[in-house]
């Protein structure tokens, strides 16, 4: 489950359009994350839909990430027909915007990643989830989607983690301390590694964007799921050594080294 290395010719058209769709009012850095973490792991190219008042500080901060400001499900059309692939929620809160965002989203064939408020609003019931999905439930969204306590949930995370690739017929990324993936096949795993110091806000806002930007970059599903986790728990693990305090787009850059050791660039 290595990316492939790239052919010298290669050009951004071939390495996938990450689309992240994100960011309510007061929460706009959840889709800058995401999309920085997109970006730094090679997708071809990154936007970013979201609220018209974060667009200048997505500009300053990530220049290289289309951003679309979005005031409706009609204005995020032209984006969604760009994209390849979909990274939907974080912070995307649950007001009419984000619901008619997510709507147009559940209603798009692109492959696309559920986080956050979009998983919370798969759990009111408000929508179905897309085909070829990915979902990347904390314990407390994993909670919500199968109707039961966060307790229940870390009593037998395998279970847990199963439970919602049935439901919600969805590749489910269970994360919190030993992150569990479970396929719709039944296929499960585990990732023995990361650090407490990663118990910190912004953390699986940049773990979307880097399972958007392998599946960009063509691996199959559930190899991306288990690649991103596993980058992004052995960057937390380095950072660590540091000790406390790392802030979550710090993971970026040691992410991307990593990566570049798992899959080289040139083969
Ligand atoms: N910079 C930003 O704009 C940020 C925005 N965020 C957004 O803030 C909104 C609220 O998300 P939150 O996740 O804070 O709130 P939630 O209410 O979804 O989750 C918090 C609760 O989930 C449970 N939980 C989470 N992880 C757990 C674990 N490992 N073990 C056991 N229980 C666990 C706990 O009960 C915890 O109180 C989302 O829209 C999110 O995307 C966050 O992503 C943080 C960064
Ligand atoms: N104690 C821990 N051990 C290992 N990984 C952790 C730990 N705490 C948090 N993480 C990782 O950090 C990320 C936190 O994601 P999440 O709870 O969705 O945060 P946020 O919504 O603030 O971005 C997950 O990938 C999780 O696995």
């Amino acid at each position: 489950m290595r990316l492939a290395p790239r052919a010298m010719a290669t050009h951004k058209g071939q390495l996938g359009h990450v689309l992240v769709i994100a960011g309510d009012l007061n929460m706009g850095g959840a889709g800058l994350l995401s999309a920085q973490a997109a970006l730094r792991c090679g997708a071809g190219m990154v936007s970013l839909a979201t609220r018209e008042q974060h667009l200048s500080a997505a500009l300053s901060r990530l220049p290289e990430v289309m951003t679309c400001p979005v005031r409706s499900s009609a204005e995020l059309l032209v984006p969604l027909a760009r994209a390849s692939v979909l990274v939907v929620g974080p912070g995307l809160g649950q007001s009419s915007w984000s619901k008619a965002l997510l709507s147009a989203a559940a209603q798009s064939a692109l492959p696309q990643i559920w986080d956050a408020d979009a998983l919370n609003l798969l759990a009111s019931g408000f929508c179905h989830a897309p085909q070829q999905a990915i979902l990347t439930p904390h314990p407390g969204e994993a909670a919500r989607l199968l109707n039961c306590s966060s307790a229940e949930v870390q009593a037998d995370r395998n279970s847990a983690a199963r439970m919602i690739a049935e439901r919600y017929n969805a590749i489910t990324v269970l994360k919190g301390q030993h992150t569990v993936i479970a396929s719709t096949r039944g296929e499960l795993s585990c990732v023995e590694r990361g650090h407490p110091a990663m118990a910190g806000a912004g953390f699986g806002d940049v773990l979307s964007g880097v399972i958007g930007a392998l599946l960009a970059q063509h691996l199959p599903a559930y190899s991306a799921a288990c690649l991103a986790v596993w980058l992004h728990a052995c960057a937390g693990e380095q950072l660590a050594l540091q000790g406390r305090g790392i802030a979550a787009s710090d993971l970026c850059q040691a992410i991307r080294l990593l990566l570049e050791e798992h899959s080289p660039c040139l083969g």
